[in-house]
This record gives structure tokens, C-alpha cells and sequence, in this order.
């Protein structure tokens, strides 16, 4: 018996795999070796054991939308807090937005943050690559030797930014289909929306905060959805938050288009309502629609339409939302409440089973971002011959969330003082534990996390 074998092993006892059958899941060196029905597996020496009848075991989570904020903001975020953050949340890997300061839209910035994820150990970070120099919107970034560094980037996205020049659009989506790329456009019809501050609608206009309306987001995507068919590439729509933009992508994959969406857990919760009380909490890019959208996307998720949730964790420090309003920064943290909330809205209301929670939250992200295959893949099936990523669940915990006890550094979490359903109780890495009852495990030989600035 190695050192590594004791550390990348781990038997899990009775657990419901995707919900099913109670069964024994045994990782050896990093690799699942067996599933079989509870009680008929026994641990090697050495090998760690994790009781878990009543658990549910689901492939390690995927996030396709994650902003680390490193480099620049490390006050807000850094690599090795939000993939510890993202370990308690149950993923297994993240995909890092390129918003950062300096722009990840160069080899270096992206090998740079690929370097700090792997250094951390907690989960797999693939960083995204900005389409443009500096997310300015002009000149194409140098997607090529991204897409070749050791970073291999195959999701290029503006986050934070649309993509608003067609001609470049064009040129990015023609561009990644050399590497089967895909371009991921936070869909934002800049003319449509200066100075908007939340949802267009009658909560905006009783409240008086300028509006932002759902064609700001439908126009581009129905633009982009034209450009993909003439260019004959792959679209991503990043956090789609209207019915109309459901309709579009569901008409563009009924007529085999490679178009493909996400939407974000509190997209799948939260409404313009929950901005009444101007408190800044609840202000994002975009905005927080109607009952009629949040409907809409959970059925559109339900039918497929939407493939993904991805949690679009942007996390802020204390000023850039301790302020009225319309000073605020946009973004939510989400890593450690997505699991919860995507119980709470699909699982839990009898519109989705735990098989089709790791469809949406780790085969097809990772399809998407084509980390399904490779040296570590991810998103892969619970069965003998695959990677040992997994998150193990408590679906009967309830839990308060309270954002001094998660692992993300800032605090702008929209659920904070609220009950949610469910709690991950373990986290394995290729069979190494990230998480184990509910509490992150360093990694062996990891910087110890820097103090937390709050
Ligand atoms: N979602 C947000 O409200 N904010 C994101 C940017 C983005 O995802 O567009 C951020 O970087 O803070
Ligand atoms: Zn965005
Ligand atoms: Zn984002």
C-alpha cells in the first residue's frame, strides 16, 4: 500500500448513484474499479471508507462559468479560494472567466491561471479566453496560442462584455472551429442597456431604477444564432434569463443548429421583485426577469432546451457592494448554493431526477467546454474505468446559508439568512477528498489559504 493509494482511494458505501439503487463505489489510485450493490464491496488496506446509505452520489460538477478574479481583484477572490469554494459547492472543475486584471486574452495570462489552479489542487481550473483584446471589442484576441498553450483553451468568451461588433463575432466563431472551440457571448445589447439597473418591467418603473429589457438579450442572441448557422460553428448563450431567449434557442436546436445554453441557479429562483428593497444583493448582469421567465427557464431546462446550469459566480468585495444601487457592482456568488438551489427549484418541485442534475451540472458542461476527454477528463459516468470525480449529497439536510462559513472570500451572496434544501457532504478529486463531512481537506503540500480580506 503506496502513500497515493491511501490518498486517491476511498470506498463509498450504499450510495445512491444518480439517485438509484443504494451501491458500493470503490476508487483505487484515482480510477472508479467497481460499482456494485451495497454491501457486497470491501476496502483494500488502507483505503479510506465514507459511509453514505441515505446520500446521493452524483459525477463531479462542472461549472462552465466561474469568475476567480485572479489575477487583479484578490481582494474580491483568488484562484485558490474560489476552486475551495468550489469544492464545497461539488465541483470537480471550473471554467475561469477571462474578465480579469490583466485580460486573460494572452498564452500567458491563461497558462498563468491555469498554473494557480492546478498549484491549489481543489479542482480542475481551464481558464476562458477573451475574444478580444482586453474585452475592448475591436481587435480578436490571440485565440490560436491560447487554444495551444498548455492551458488548452477550447471556450472563448467576453464575459462581462458582449461581443456587439458582428464582423468580429463572425471572425471569433470562424476562428474556433480550427480547435473545435466555442464561442460563450454574454448576449447584452449595449445601446439598449446604458445605465440599465435591472429588469425592464413594472417593478422597474414602480421602483424607479432604469430599466433593462429582455430584447437587450434576445436581439444578440438572435443575431448570434444567424452568425453560428452562416459561419457553421459552435454558440454558447451564457446566462439566459428570458422566455423569449428559451424560444430562440429552442427553434435554433429544432433546426440542428450547434447552439448551446446555460442558465444560472438564481435565474431559476429569483425575480425583479426581490430587487424592492434596493438592496444590492440582488443586482446582476443580467437582471432578474419575471415569475413568467423564471417559469420559463426551468422548463426549458426540464425539455433540454437549456442545456446547462452554470453558476456565473462573481464574487465582490465589500465596497463595490456595501453602496446604494446604482453603484453597486453586478454579480452574486453562487459556487456553494448551486447544488442547493437547483434541489430546491427542479428536484424537489418533480420536474428533474438526480440522472438528469448531472446531466445538466456535469456531462454537458463538460461536453461543452470539451473537457469530457483528455488526460483528466471530466463529467464522465459513475462506472468502472473512469475518473474517481464525484460529490456525495445529503438531498434531506437543510441548511442557512451564511456566507462567513462558505469558502468564497466575498460575502454577496443573494442567499444569505435563506433555508435551502440539501448539503454536500463530500467531494472527491480523481478518489482524493476535497470535502469530507461537509468541510474542505487541504490538499497535501498546498499553500495554506491566505487570510481571508473581510
Ligand atoms: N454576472 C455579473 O453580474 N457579473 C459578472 C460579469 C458577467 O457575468 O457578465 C462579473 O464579472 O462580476
Ligand atoms: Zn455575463
Ligand atoms: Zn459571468
Amino acid at each position: 500500500m503506496t502513500a497515493t493509494r491511501t490518498e486517491s482511494s476511498v470506498l463509498v458505501v450504499g450510495a445512491q448513484v444518480l439517485g438509484g439503487e443504494p451501491q458500493d463505489v470503490l476508487v483505487l489510485d484515482g480510477t472508479i474499479t467497481d460499482v456494485a450493490p451495497a454491501g457486497t464491496l470491501t476496502a483494500p488496506d488502507g483505503v479510506r471508507v465514507v459511509e453514505a446509505h441515505g446520500l446521493v452520489l452524483l459525477p463531479g460538477l462542472v461549472d462552465l462559468h466561474t469568475h476567480l478574479r485572479e489575477p487583479g481583484r484578490e481582494d474580491a477572490e483568488t484562484v485558490l479560494t474560489g476552486t475551495r469554494a468550489a469544492a464545497l459547492g461539488g465541483f470537480t472543475a471550473v471554467h475561469a472567466m477571462a474578465n480579469t486584471t490583466p485580460v486573460a486574452d494572452t498564452a500567458g495570462v491563461v497558462e498563468q491561471v491555469w498554473r494557480l489552479g492546478r498549484d491549489a489542487g481543489w479542482v480542475d481550473v481551464h481558464p476562458v479566453g477573451a475574444v478580444s483584446v482586453g474585452l475592448a471589442g475591436e481587435q480578436l484576441a490571440e485565440l490560436g496560442a491560447m487554444a495551444s498553450s498548455a492551458a488548452q483553451v477550447r471556450v472563448f468568451s467576453d464575459d462581462g462584455k458582449c461581443v456587439h461588433d458582428p464582423v468580429l463575432m463572425r471572425r471569433a466563431l470562424e476562428y474556433v472551429k480550427a480547435f473545435d472551440g466555442v464561442v460563450a457571448q454574454h448576449a447584452q445589447e449595449p445601446r439598449l442597456t446604458e445605465g440599465a439597473q435591472m429588469h425592464e418591467g413594472v417593478v422597474s418603473a414602480e421602483i424607479g431604477l432604469r430599466g433593462w429589457p429582455a430584447v437587450a438579450e434576445e436581439a444578440i442572441i438572435a443575431r448570434d444564432i444567424l452568425l453560428a448557422e452562416h459561419v457553421g460553428s459552435r454558440l454558447h448563450v451564457c446566462h439566459l434569463s428570458t422566455a423569449g431567449s428559451v424560444e430562440l434557442v429552442r427553434r435554433a436546436k429544432a433546426r440542428g443548429l450547434r447552439v448551446t445554453a446555460e442558465v444560472t441557479p438564481h435565474h431559476l429562483i429569483l425575480t425583479d421583485e426581490n430587487a424592492r428593497g434596493y438592496d444590492p444583493l440582488f443586482k446582476v448582469n443580467p437582471p432578474l426577469r419575471t415569475e413568467a421567465d423564471v417559469e420559463a427557464v426551468r422548463a426549458g431546462l426540464e425539455d433540454g432546451t437549456i442545456d446547462i446550469v452554470a453558476t456565473d459566480h462573481a464574487p465582490h468585495a465589500r465596497e463595490d457592494k456595501d453602496c446604494e444601487w446604482d453603484a453597486a457592482a453586478f454579480g452574486m456568488t453562487g459556487l456553494e448554493t448551486a447544488l442547493s438551489v437547483v434541489q430546491a427549484t427542479m428536484v424537489d418541485t418533480g420536474r428533474m431526477t438526480w440522472a438528469d442534475v448531472a446531466r445538466v451540472m456535469s456531462t454537458n458542461p463538460a461536453r461543452i467546454g470539451r473537457i469530457d476527454e483528455g488526460e483528466l477528463p471530466q463529467g464522465r459516468p459513475v462506472a468502472p474505468g473512469e475518473p474517481g470525480n464525484l460529490v456525495l449529497l445529503d438531498p434531506s439536510a437543510r441548511t442557512v446559508v451564511d456566507p462567513r462559513q462558505q469558502g468564497t472570500t466575498s460575502d454577496n451572496s443573494p442567499f444569505r439568512g435563506t433555508e435551502l434544501p440539501g448539503r454536500v457532504v463530500a467531494t472527491f478529486l480523481r478518489g482524493r477528498a476535497t470535502v469530507l463531512d461537509g468541510a474542505a481537506v487541504a490538499p497535501a503540500g498546498s499553500p495554506a489559504p491566505r487570510e481571508d480580506v473581510r
